[in-house]
């Protein structure tokens, strides 16, 4: 039964994306059932780029004013990786005017998906660090693909940099704040079986089961009628939501001032040295 709700949608980066007359003028036609699927797609790791943010966005607000779709599963195109996070490259040797642009990308994403009125269930099918794990935070419900590699968590202090505070928050509100300060300090990354065990995901299953154990879960989160699901996800999310959005620049300044520093530049570009040289 759940197989009928399934419809497709690729997210990926603009220059893969068919022509404009094309793209999400389908999902009418297609997705009577009410959930879409978003695949990012963005190889070889699903980076969070400029590009794939801001198609995420327009994306998700094309779902949510189509009052034909009721949930979207959230999952990854790329194989072993569901996304490696922030695309490091935006965050490093750019202007300010860029790194601004890029942060209030950021933000607009995270509030986008933490407010949606949307289910959002997150079929993770690969490994989630940092940016990744976020996304999949701002979800209603996490599966995870039972394999030892597919990590998860916000692993930020290892590249010399801080988890923002409303990165934080999102982790707080689903693992609570014990947890969360352990992980966060030491940026941990947590393998399925952990991640379960500390509430980062909510079901752990067999790789091939990930897909159909999230479509099961949504058919269970869109039995509830959706105006009471509704108002009591904005009861729980928006007070976090608002602490953001009452400092927007602010954080945007923050974060410039942060990204800037010739410390942190340092940081960033030998941590993406050494995943360039890990090859070599
Ligand atoms: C009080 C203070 C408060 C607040 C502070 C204020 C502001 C906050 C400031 C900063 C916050 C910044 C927040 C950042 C959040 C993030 O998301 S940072 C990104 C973190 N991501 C990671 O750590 C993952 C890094 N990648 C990996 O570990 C591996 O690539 C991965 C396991 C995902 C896949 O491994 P594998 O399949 O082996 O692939 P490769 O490692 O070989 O990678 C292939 C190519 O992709 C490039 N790449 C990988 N990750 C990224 C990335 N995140 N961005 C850009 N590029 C990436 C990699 O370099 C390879 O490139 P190459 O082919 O060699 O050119």
């Amino acid at each position: 039964m759940a197989q009928d709700l399934v419809d497709g949608l690729l997210i990926k980066a603009r220059s893969h994306l068919p022509p404009p007359s094309e793209p999400l003028g389908k999902l009418s036609k297609r997705d009577r059932k009410g959930v879409a699927v978003i695949k990012l797609k963005n190889p070889p790791v699903n980076s969070l780029s400029l590009e794939v943010l801001t198609e995420f966005v327009i994306s998700l607000e094309k779902l949510e004013n189509d009052k034909t779709f009721r949930g979207v599963i959230v999952t990854s195109d790329c194989p072993g990786i569901f996304s490696a996070g922030l695309d490091l490259t935006e965050m490093c040797g750019k202007s300010q005017a860029h790194y601004a642009e890029f942060w209030r990308a950021v933000q607009e994403l995270w509030l986008r998906l933490y407010l949606s009125n949307l289910v959002l269930i997150a079929a993770i099918n690969g490994v989630s660090p940092a940016g990744g794990c976020l996304i999949s935070l701002t979800c209603d419900y996490r599966v995870l693909a039972d394999n030892p590699k597919y990590n998860i968590g916000l692993n930020e202090t290892l590249l010399g940099v801080v988890a923002p505070s409303w990165f934080k928050d999102t982790l707080v509100n689903t693992v609570g704040h014990r947890t969360a300060e352990r992980a966060l300090q030491l940026g941990l990354l947590f393998p399925p079986a952990e991640a379960l065990r500390v509430g980062m995901v909510d079901q752990v299953v067999p790789e091939d089961q990930v897909h159909s154990t999230a479509l099961s879960v949504m058919a269970q989160w869109l039995a509830v009628p959706d105006h009471a699901r509704q108002l009591t996800k904005s009861l729980m999310r928006k007070p976090t939501a608002d602490r953001l959005v009452k400092q927007r620049d602010a954080d945007i300044q923050y974060f410039l001032q942060f990204v800037s520093r010739d410390s942190i530049q340092k940081s960033l570009r030998m941590y993406l040295d050494k995943l360039r040289q890990k090859k070599g």
